[in-house]
């Protein structure tokens, strides 16, 4: 359980990147000493790094643009990025401007010209894999398979979305399944829980039941490691970043979880692996009953030495860091919005009633509920999981050169401004309101259901599972399985915060937005 945040515990153990709040002592605890700290060893980061980096200095930059005396920018950076890319966005609406990292310029590309040519610009150009590679340190953290061989994007977007239809009842029956176990409710009794611990322990199991199947879906040290895993890897990315390149194969793989999740990880997946492969041996073309499951279909696509336990055991955990944090947050963040607005529960209740009762619970009769669809794609818009999208590097020898002439040094990193795109009021009206049926209005006023305005739907005024070339692969089944999870929630539940109390503040770390995940929920169930 994350500590009170005024402890200034840090929590690196469960990497919950509990937020500095200075306190009144003096002694050496006094946390003011750690944020001075970061500061400093930020500022000689940027120094060192952004005269090694690329030349950057015909780009506007916020704050300083000396390297040195941007270390006030790089602390705003990193607990306030969402302030201070608005800042830019407003005063450079197309054209690149610069903030400092911790220890890079990221250069931000606003406006429709430039995002649309960043979403469809070639990989050997600008890198998607490069820049989420070097965020991750993916090699140290998952496997230098991993990184060289990233097959299992097209395997999550062509036969996991192929398998949606057919495996939704399972989907479903482990998602009704979760919630009973996890939130035993009782008569009018309201039950108080951690929200985002609660949440997470559902996704897991829910994502795992189509990516490994029953019984390992319920096995607690399994849904533990996968849990561990997908809080710890963005950490020890940061923290390996964070050491010179010479020292990152010494102290690399002493930093990341991977070796000993993987060897957690191996002691539940590799009999069901082993299993598969036997029988796969012995009855060749008659081993017809093969589980459908991610299992599957990796061992399916895999080649050469990526067709081994090993490598299929890491594919797995990969995948599951892929998708495990991001649904969380996004459904931490709409369990908080739907006791933040009760006034959407009625409207919510009808519609999943009203095609329920029609068509049973089924994936064809979840893409007819609009309005849990909207309320999905506000909340992605109002929060999203970050307030940058579209990071590439440019990896194209010589630079890469935009549509507006102006040529990025090869090395140089790029993003666009998520936040601030989903709260442009010329992009959404009253964009700082919260309204959850936003997108399924503008579907009635289209066309009801229009695809248009569906969350699965990329655009470059909805950011939130990019766009272009390496949008998310996996938001078909991010999509059914946070819906169904939403709409079981929203028919069977009440929710409300302790103390009947505001929403739990975001909390924004660098280029992350977090729903708080030290908060508690109340629940019950529905009382009509
Ligand atoms: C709400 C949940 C999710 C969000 C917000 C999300 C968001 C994203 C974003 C922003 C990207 C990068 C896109 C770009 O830069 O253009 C991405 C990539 C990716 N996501 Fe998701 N994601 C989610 C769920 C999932 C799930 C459930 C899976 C797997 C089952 C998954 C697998 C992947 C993979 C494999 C990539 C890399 C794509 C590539 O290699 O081209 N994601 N996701």
């Amino acid at each position: 359980m994350m500590g009170d945040r005024r402890n200034m515990s840090l929590d690196f153990g469960r990497c919950k990147y509990a937020v500095l709040y200075p306190t009144d002592s003096g002694d050496m605890n006094d946390p003011r000493f750690l944020v001075y700290g970061v500061a400093s060893v930020a500022g000689a980061y940027v120094l060192v790094k952004a005269l090694s980096g690329p030349k950057l200095d015909f780009i506007p930059a916020l704050g300083s643009s000396s390297a040195f005396l941007s270390y006030r920018e790089v602390v705003r950076y990193l607990f306030g990025a969402k302030e201070l890319i608005q800042e830019g966005y407003v005063k450079y609406p197309n054209t690149f401007f610069r903030v400092p990292g911790v220890d890079r310029w990221n250069v931000m590309a606003p406006g429709l010209a430039l995002m649309e040519e960043i979403a469809n610009a070639p990989e050997n150009e600008l890198s998607f894999y490069e820049s989420i590679n070097e965020f991750l340190q993916t090699g140290y953290t998952a496997g230098w398979g991993i990184e060289k061989d990233p097959y299992h994007a097209s395997v999550v977007r062509t036969s996991m979305t192929r398998n949606l239809g057919t495996l939704f009842p399972e989907v479903r029956d482990e998602i009704v399944a979760a919630f009973d176990d996890l939130l035993p409710v009782q008569g009018k009794e309201w039950l108080t829980v951690p929200a985002f611990d609660t949440m997470m322990q559902i996704v897991c199991r829910t994502s795992n039941r189509l990516f490994v199947g029953l019984p390992l879906c319920r096995e607690p040290d399994f849904i533990k490691l996968n849990v561990e895993y997908a809080m710890d890897v963005i950490m020890a990315g940061q923290f390996i970043n964070m050491l010179p390149a010479f020292l990152r194969p010494t102290f690399g793989p002493f930093l990341s979880p991977r070796k000993r999740i993987l060897r957690r990880a191996s002691k539940h997946l590799t009999p069901v692996v082993a299993e598969r492969f036997r029988k796969e041996a012995e009855l060749g073309d008659k081993y017809t009953d093969r589980p459908n499951d991610l299992i599957t279909w990796l061992m399916d696509a895999a080649e050469g030495e990526e067709r081994t336990i090993p490598a299929l055991v890491q594919r797995v955990l990969f995948v599951n860091f892929a998708a495990i944090r991001t649904s969380t947050d996004t459904f931490t963040h709409m369990l908080y919005d739907i006791a933040a607005y009760p006034d959407h529960v009625e409207p919510l209740r009808e519609e999943i009633q009203s095609v329920v009762q029609k068509e049973g619970w089924t994936r064809a009769s979840l893409n007819r509920m609009y309005k849990i669809d909207s309320f999905l794609s506000e909340s992605q818009r109002f929060h999203g999981i970050g307030t940058l999208s579209l990071g590439r590097k440019v990896v194209k020898k010589g630079g890469y050169t935009f549509a507006n002439g102006v040529t990025l040094p090869y090395g140089t990193y790029i993003h666009s401004p998520m936040w601030s795109v989903h709260h442009d009021p010329e992009i959404y009206p009253d964009p700082d309101v919260f309204d959850g049926f936003r997108f399924s209005k503008l579907m009635e006023k289209e066309e009801v259901g229009s695809a248009k305005f569906q969350t699965i739907t990329t655009s470059l005024g909805y950011l939130p599972f990019g766009h272009g070339r390496h949008a998310c692969p996996g938001r078909f089944f991010a999509a059914v399985e946070l819906k169904a999870m939403f709409a079981h929630l929203v028919v069977n539940y009440d929710v409300k915060f302790v103390n009947n109390g505001q929403r739990p503040k975001n909390m924004y770390m660098a280029s992350a937005c977090l729903p708080d995940s030290s908060a508690k929920i109340m629940i019950r169930k529905r009382q009509d």
